[in-house]
């Protein structure tokens, strides 16, 4: 092949202009280097637009309005129902009605390039960038190519579930109607979440799931959502495949699970998650496979399929494409670290990463923090106890009831949670933390830190949880561990 006169050249070209992207691009420039973005869709990624932002909007409203009832006066104060139309409209100002203007407008203040069109890498450090219209145009980079193309729903090959146009998250997340029944396929993070939100705005709910639901935290997370959805009049059926899918002259979509029975549903959300977004990326001029996630190494170099860096000293990937960790924070913390050291290599400085270094995602395998916005809300970070005891670590795990401390009880009138900690029994550090319970987001951090500090179990007996707060969990815990561990 021919390859390509560049028509501009940058230290830095960044495919995708998602949380991820934008962020290295902006640590590259603010160590010196010229960095541009190409984007083929919205400028701010799945995450601003059918993600995080409007899934967590399409909550809000219902985990306020559960607050307030869950005390008698505040309860009886509060005493209409959700107003869907109200609840969409705040959500669409929060996927900033699809427009990414104010994005565009970020990355110009940040110094950052804009391409518009369809990335694909052509040559060693090259990037051919395809328009809307077709023109293409090619952007040479000086030091580094960063893949930071994201995730889109993975479509299980259920036979006729493409035929009853099931929704995907994105179809969720930007929903302006609210069906009457929603049957959901798939019991991880976004099956929850939206069938908290579905069923509060009023939705008959149907969430099946082929384990139990949340399958990669703590096993009483999914319990205790289960029982929730549940007692809020969904119908979780786990342990269930979906074998066949149709669509009836009614409108219908009637799922036949494994078992025979039949579950009828005016819409179906495939919620089974991810696949990689590097099918028409140019992957294959590497001996890549298009379509499979990228492997990377420590430096979030791409790997080959020898286990070698495919594009060696230019070639990185970050965020969901890398499948280490499909969460905007942990894309954002691997942007940070990845924009630092390209730039730093490009200073000729020697990228720092070692074990919790300046460049290393160290926290992408020990303290991966994460919020499930369910009802109730589960928060974690770091290892589960079964992770931990797989990984041959001998482990601690001490539990509590979170509904017991003070600070819960009084925060709502039948408060109902549980905590567990995950210790490392030999160092005497926190490996892992499980929260489950209503507005429980905000304890995760404590624990975060704690396990990143990798602070000494004798040391958290001194700090001392303020009273009466719901973080006085610690402090139980603590104590149900007992402080004779050496
Ligand atoms: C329903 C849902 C809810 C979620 N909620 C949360 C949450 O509450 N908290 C959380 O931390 N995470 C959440 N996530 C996960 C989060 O959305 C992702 O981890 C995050 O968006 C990943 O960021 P990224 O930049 O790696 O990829 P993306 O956000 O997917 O961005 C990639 C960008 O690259 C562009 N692109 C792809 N290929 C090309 C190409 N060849 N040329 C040009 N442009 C290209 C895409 O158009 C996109 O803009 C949620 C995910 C889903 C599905
Ligand atoms: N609050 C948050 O942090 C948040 C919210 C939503 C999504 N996300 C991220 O987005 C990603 C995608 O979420 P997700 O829920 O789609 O993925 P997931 O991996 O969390 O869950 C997918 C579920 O689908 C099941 N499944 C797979 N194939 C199936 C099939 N054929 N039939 C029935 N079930 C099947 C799996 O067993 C699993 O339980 C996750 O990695 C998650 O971390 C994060």
């Amino acid at each position: 092949m021919t390859i390509p006169t560049p028509d501009t050249v940058y230290d830095v070209v960044v495919i995708g202009a998602g949380p991820t992207g934008e962020n290295v691009a902006d640590r590259a420039v603010q160590g010196g280097l010229t960095a541009a973005i190409v984007e083929h869709e919205l400028v701010g990624g799945e995450c601003s637009y059918w993600a995080c932002m409007p899934t967590k909007a399409l909550l809000r409203d219902a985990a306020a309005l559960r607050a307030a009832r869950d005390l008698p006066a505040a309860g009886r104060a509060v005493r209409g129902e959700l107003d869907p139309a109200a609840v969409l409209g705040r959500r669409d100002r929060f996927a900033a009605d699809w427009n990414d203007a104010g994005q565009v407008d970020w990355l110009e203040q940040a110094g950052i390039t804009l391409l518009r069109g369809h990335g694909r890498i052509v040559d060693t450090r090259t990037v051919a960038v395809t328009g809307a219209d077709g023109a293409t145009t090619v952007a040479r980079a000086r030091h580094a190519v960063v893949v930071a193309t994201g995730s889109s729903a993975r479509i299980p090959a259920v036979p006729g579930l493409a035929g009853v146009a099931p929704w995907t998250s994105r179809d969720a997340a930007s929903a302006h109607h609210v069906p009457q029944r929603l049957a959901i396929i798939g019991g991880g993070v976004v099956g929850t979440e939206m069938a908290t939100a579905f069923g509060a705005l009023g939705a008959q709910v149907t969430l099946l799931s082929r384990t139990r639901l949340l399958p990669g935290m703590e096993p009483f997370a999914g319990e205790r959502v289960a029982d929730a959805l549940r007692t809020a009049g969904a119908s979780v059926l786990v342990d269930t495949e979906v074998a066949a899918a149709r669509r009836d002259d009614t409108g219908t979509v009637r799922l036949t699970l494994a078992d025979g029975r039949i579950v009828a549903a005016d819409e179906v959300l495939v919620a089974t998650g991810r696949t990689a977004n590097t099918k028409d990326l140019g992957l294959d001029l590497l001996g890549l496979v298009p379509g499979d996630w990228l492997a990377v190494d420590d430096a979030l170099a791409v790997l080959g399929r020898d286990g070698t860096p495919a594009g060696p000293g230019w070639l990185y990937a970050a965020g969901d494409v890398n499948h280490r960790a499909l969460l905007t924070h942990q894309g954002k913390y691997q942007a940070r670290a990845l924009g630092d050291a390209i730039a730093a290599r490009a200073r000729g400085d020697r990228p720092d990463l070692g074990a919790w270094g300046r460049h290393a995602s160290t926290a992408d395998e020990r303290a991966v923090s994460q919020v499930v916005f369910s009802d109730p809300e589960v928060a974690s970070v770091g290892l589960t106890a079964a992770a931990a005891s797989g990984a041959g670590i001998p482990v601690r795990v001490v539990d509590h009831d979170l509904g017991s401390v003070a600070g819960a009880a009084l925060h709502a009138d039948g408060y109902g949670g549980q905590a567990r900690m995950v210790i490392d029994a030999r160092r005497n550090v926190l490996l892992g933390f499980t929260v489950v319970g209503p507005d429980v987001a905000e304890l995760l951090h404590a624990a975060t830190i704690a396990i990143v500090g990798e602070v000494p179990l004798d040391r958290l007996w001194h700090a001392v949880p303020a009273y009466p707060t719901i973080s006085e969990i610690w402090l139980r815990l603590l104590e149900a561990d007992g402080r004779d561990h050496h």
